[in-house]
């Protein structure tokens, strides 16, 4: 059912720096930084040839970022996104399987213009997944 690895994300507390990291020291090609309210995140690509490196911040009050960050302050891998071909059909075999789709259950759009739903880390050997619509 998965497909292609979309991204890693990895939750920084210093964005800037994060970004200055990937693109001055890894020497990698890094975006601008770019909000998402929906998801209480602000967010920076690393475009990497076969894949994404996604650093992302908490954005307000209520972001899903502020218990792992409070937990590993200095930051750390916080979920990794596969694509999907049919984001409803996968989450459906995935809930009839007993895993727990976070949020409503309902994709939300995702930073790349396309559906995203995440799963629980506890269903998923303490990794956080993120599917996205291919
Ligand atoms: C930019 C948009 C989009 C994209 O297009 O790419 C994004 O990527 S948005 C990214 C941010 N959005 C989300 O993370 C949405 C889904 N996340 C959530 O709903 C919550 O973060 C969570 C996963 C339910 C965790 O909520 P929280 O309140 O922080 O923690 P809990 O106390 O409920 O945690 C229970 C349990 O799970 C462990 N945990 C929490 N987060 C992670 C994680 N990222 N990876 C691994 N494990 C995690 C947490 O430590 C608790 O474990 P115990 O301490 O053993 O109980
Ligand atoms: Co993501």
């Amino acid at each position: 059912m998965i497909g292609k690895l979309n991204h890693v994300a990895l939750a920084v507390p210093d964005l800037a720096a994060a970004a200055a990291l990937y693109r001055d020291t890894l020497g990698a090609s890094v975006s601008e930084p770019l909000d998402q309210p929906a998801h209480g995140v602000t967010v920076v690509f690393v475009t990497l040839p076969n894949t994404k490196i996604e650093l992302v911040h908490p954005l307000g009050d209520s972001s899903p970022l502020a218990g792992f960050l409070a937990k590993n302050p200095a930051g750390g891998i916080h979920h990794i996104c596969y694509e999907v071909e049919d984001i409803l059909a996968a989450r459906d075999r995935l809930k009839a399987s007993g895993a727990r789709v976070l949020g409503d259950g309902e994709p939300k759009i995702g930073a790349h213009g396309k559906p995203v739903l995440f799963l629980h880390p506890k269903d998923f050997l303490g990794t956080l997944v993120e599917l996205e619509q291919a």
